[in-house]
């Protein structure tokens, strides 16, 4: 192949007519020439795409594409990378099994171009109803890889969450079962170090291997942090020849993932790269929920539950206190909250602690005790930080370590009952590994098959760089640096959860005047 046709190529493509193209593309790496070319194109793109935005966030609009043809609103649909701007499809004339019928229901609905799930839904008087968008997840009629050529790999990294294996399970049995592919599914084991590390080679996943494990907690591939070494990650790829990478995990994991499609892309390497947003934390941004979040809510009721049985029969003044995970956000402590009704002061990262005086959560707790005669306090381990200051210390993946507020307030309330001539009887639980390695429940088992899938039809189709998730009860996919941009999100301290927790605890609101959240997306609720 000469160096004079693939110039004339990739003009056709850049002019956005590759579709009468004949390409050359049967081989699977490309010459210099063709990667500097790629290259190129893709920097042009993310230039154009850059000065779109900054252009739009001028003029107030949000980024994205204008949609023509809405009657009430102007959506602005999100930009999702397209492998067919880059690449040939290598699935033309392939009918997508989903039409085809068969073992498929023939009334399983194929989603079209500019289908999309509007990101505001609020509106009020005088809304100027001009919204964002995101591409509406789902089955293509249009397959942009062949499934006989498709070897997948998948990883999950970072913390536990329940819900992985059930999200790995879903992701083989499509790409198997909905796609018929015919190469192989790697499992990567211990997180990204797995593409490389000799003592944790890949498994080979298939419907037969993955067949019980969604009833199981934790994650059959294992997890792990640290350990992103994009050149070794990449020449994994290549030699096994990955064209679809699922990528299983949070805000930093997306950002490793994001890297990877950028390589990719930048190589030439004809791969989609999709992620799974995955954080008990619930502090992965736009989705509405992350994945195994209702589960470790509902298990942190179990721990508050004892924690009130203790504080009701261990006199004088029994005080439970429960530690819940969330490193910047209080997701899980907020809901656990809301759900159990019994909790008497609820701390979070989002929301300053005061010791004492008006505002102080000491004399709350005081006065609870001695009108009901015990407490019940929720602490997420991210609290309080103001109070104990930032450590410097981190773990394998860069995050900071977290001062010991539990055992803080434990003391704390000892003391200040003992100030005001009384013993406390305080219990202490961190249920904190108990409540991430359990298996998901009934709402994040379906969420996980959702998403599997959806992830699947989405490289399917050639979309990459994106993660799917629910976004007003909708699956969509979303660009992963739009994703990553805002995470990890944080409760809005002035929102309605916010409010309905000083509700329900009537605890004082330690919120200063003025003072926003951190993270400032319009969807973080
Ligand atoms: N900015 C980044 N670029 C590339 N890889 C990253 C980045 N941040 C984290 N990672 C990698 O992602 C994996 C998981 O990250 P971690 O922060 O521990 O969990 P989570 O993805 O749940 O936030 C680790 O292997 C870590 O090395
Ligand atoms: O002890 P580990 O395994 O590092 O996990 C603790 C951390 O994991 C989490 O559950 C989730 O963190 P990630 O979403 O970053 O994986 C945090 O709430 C918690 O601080
Ligand atoms: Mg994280």
């Amino acid at each position: 192949m000469g160096a004079s046709s693939i110039d004339s190529k990739s003009a056709l493509i850049a002019g956005g007519t590759a579709a009468v193209v004949t390409y050359y593309l049967s081989k699977r790496h490309f010459d210099n020439k063709t990667i500097q070319l790629r290259k190129e194109k893709y920097d042009r793109d993310q230039k154009e795409r850059t000065a779109q935005n900054a252009t739009r966030q001028d003029s107030g609009l949000p980024n994205g594409v204008k949609l023509e043809g809405f009657q009430s609103d102007n959506v602005y649909l999100q930009d999702l990378e397209h492998l067919g701007k880059y690449f040939a499809s290598e699935g033309e004339g392939i009918k997508n099994l989903m039409e085809l019928g068969g073992h498929h229901a023939e009334y399983n609905k194929l989603i079209g171009p500019e289908e999309c799930i509007l990101a505001n839904i609020r509106r009020g008087p005088g809304s100027t109803a001009v919204t964002r968008a995101f591409v509406r997840a789902g089955p293509r009629k249009e397959l942009h890889f062949n499934p006989k050529k498709v070897n997948a790999a998948i990883v999950t990294c970072g913390g536990l969450c329940p819900g992985l294996n059930n999200v790995i399970r879903e992701i083989t049995r499509s790409l198997f079962y909905l796609y018929g592919i015919e190469g192989k599914c790697y499992g990567i084991v211990g997180g990204y170090s797995g593409f490389y590390d000799p003592k944790t080679p890949p498994i080979e996943l298939t419907p037969d291997t993955v067949r019980h494990i969604h009833n199981k907690g934790g994650t059959m591939l294992g997890s792990s942090r640290g350990g992103f070494d994009i050149d070794k990650i990449v020449d994994f790829i290549k030699k096994k020849d990955i064209r679809q990478l699922y990528v299983i995990g949070g805000d930093g994991t997306h950002r490793g993932a994001f890297k990877i499609h950028e390589t990719c892309m930048e190589l030439g390497l004809h791969v989609a790269v999709a992620g799974i947003p995955k954080t008990i934390d619930n502090d992965v941004d736009y989705i509405d929920r992350s994945f195994g979040f209702i589960t470790s809510v509902e298990q942190a009721q179990d721990a508050i539950r004892a924690a009130k049985t203790e504080a009701m029969c261990n006199l004088p003044n029994g005080i439970g206190i429960v530690k819940l995970m969330g490193r910047s956000s209080g997701f899980i402590a907020a809901h656990a909250t809301l759900g159990s009704g019994d909790v008497d002061l609820c701390l979070v990262p989002e929301v300053p602690i005061v010791l004492d005086g008006e505002k102080g959560c000491l004399p709350h707790v005081w006065e609870r005790v001695k009108q009901k005669g015990y407490a019940v306090i929720v602490v997420a381990e991210g609290a309080g930080e103001e109070l104990l200051g930032e450590s410097t210390e981190t773990d394998a993946s860069g995050n900071k370590k977290l001062p010991m507020i539990g055992e803080f307030l434990k003391s704390e309330i000892g003391k200040y009952f003992k100030g005001r001539g009384e013993e406390a009887t305080v219990k202490y639980i961190d249920p904190s590994y108990m409540i991430r390695s359990v298996p998901a429940n009934a709402t994040d088992s379906l969420y996980c098959m959702q998403l599997g899938q959806n992830a699947v039809h989405g490289t399917m189709a050639g979309y990459t760089g994106f993660s799917v998730g629910l976004l007003n009860n909708k699956m969509c996919l979303l660009p992963i640096p739009e994703l990553v941009a805002t995470s990890p999100r944080q409760m809005d301290a002035r929102g309605r959860t916010w409010e309905r927790i000083l509700g329900i605890t009537r605890q004082p609101n330690t919120v200063e005047t003025g003072k926003r959240s951190k993270t400032g997306s319009i969807l973080c609720r």
